[in-house]
C-alpha cells in the first residue's frame, strides 16, 4: 500500500461524523491560516450528510470563516433542485445555510430544471471549474504551469463508498469510470436511483491535494477490503482515488471488517 494511504477505524457511525467533522474543520483552519482561503469539494450519501451536520452542531466551527471557504460538489443527482435527492439541497439544510458562507464560493452542479439535459450541466460544471482555475493561476505569483489547469486546488475532498464500490457517482464498469481527458461527466442509467447523475471524473477527483474516503456499515465492508486491495477502478471504484498528498480511509468498526487488521489504527 502506498505510503500517503491512511486508515483508520471509529468505534460507531456517529464517532466517525463527528470526528470526520471535527478533523475537517481543523484542515480548513489550518489551509486558511497558510493560504486564506480553503477549498472543500463536499460528497451526499449517508456519512456525508451527517459529517456536514456535526460540522454544525460543532463549536468548533466558529474557528472557521465560512465566507472564505469555497465549495464543490463531487457530484450530484439530475432532479429538480428542490428535489431532496438533491446533494446540494442536503448539504444546504444541514449546514450550508448556517454559517456564513458566501454564495459565489458555493458551486453546485446544474440540477434538471435549471439546464437542458445532462451534457449541459456537465458542460456547465467543467465552465465553472475551468472559470475558477484560471482565476486561481492567474492571482498565483508561484504558478508554474503555462497554462491554467481545468480544476481549482481542492484541499479536502471526502468521498462516500457505495457497496458496489462506487464514489461520487462513478459505477463500476460504467462509462464515467472510464472517462478521461475530462473533469466531469453525465451519468445515465446509474444502478442506484436516481438514474440521473452528474459527476466529477476520477481524474478531477484525483487533483486533491488530500482525499477522505468516508464508509460506514456492514454493506460498505467488501467494497472496502476490494478498494484497500489495489482492486482495477473499473470493477472498484474506491480503489483508484488518491490523493496528491494523502488518501484517508475513515471508517467504522461494521466497515472495516474485512481490512486487515494491521493497516487499521484506532482514534481515541
Ligand atoms: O448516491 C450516492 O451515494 C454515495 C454513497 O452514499 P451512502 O448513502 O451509501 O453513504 C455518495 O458518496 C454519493 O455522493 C451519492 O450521490
Amino acid at each position: 500500500m502506498s505510503r500517503n494511504v491512511r486508515i483508520t477505524l471509529h468505534p460507531s457511525f456517529d464517532v466517525l461524523a463527528a470526528t470526520t467533522a471535527a478533523r475537517l474543520i481543523t484542515r480548513l483552519l489550518d489551509v486558511q491560516g497558510e493560504r486564506g482561503e480553503a477549498t472543500v469539494v463536499l460528497t451526499g450519501g449517508s456519512v456525508g450528510i451527517a459529517t456536514l451536520k456535526a460540522v454544525a452542531e460543532s463549536p468548533a466551527r466558529l474557528a472557521v470563516d465560512w465566507a472564505k471557504v469555497n465549495f464543490w460538489f463531487g457530484d450530484d443527482r439530475f432532479v429538480p433542485a428542490d428535489s431532496p435527492d438533491r446533494n446540494a439541497r442536503q448539504a444546504r439544510e444541514v449546514l450550508l445555510d448556517h454559517i456564513g458562507t458566501d454564495p459565489a464560493r458555493v458551486h453546485t452542479m446544474a440540477a434538471s430544471d435549471e439546464v437542458d439535459g445532462l451534457d449541459a450541466a456537465a458542460a456547465d460544471y467543467t465552465a465553472q471549474l475551468e472559470a475558477a482555475a484560471r482565476l486561481e493561476w492567474e492571482n498565483d505569483d508561484d504558478a508554474t504551469s503555462e497554462q491554467a489547469p481545468t480544476v481549482p486546488r481542492f484541499d479536502v475532498l471526502l468521498l462516500g463508498l457505495g457497496p458496489d464500490a462506487h464514489i461520487a457517482s462513478l459505477f463500476p464498469e460504467m462509462a464515467g469510470i472510464r472517462s478521461h481527458g475530462v473533469p466531469v461527466v453525465g451519468v445515465s442509467n446509474s444502478p442506484k436511483p436516481p438514474p440521473s447523475r452528474v459527476s466529477l471524473t476520477l481524474e478531477a477527483i484525483n487533483t486533491a491535494q488530500e482525499i477522505w474516503i468516508v464508509a460506514a456499515g456492514a454493506d460498505k465492508a467488501a467494497a472496502v477490503g476490494l478498494g484497500l486491495a489495489g482492486a482495477n477502478p473499473v470493477q472498484v471504484p474506491a480503489s483508484g482515488a488518491r490523493g496528491v498528498t494523502k488518501t484517508l480511509w475513515l471508517l467504522d468498526q461494521d466497515a472495516s471488517a474485512k481490512v486487515p487488521g494491521q493497516l487499521m489504527r484506532r482514534d481515541r
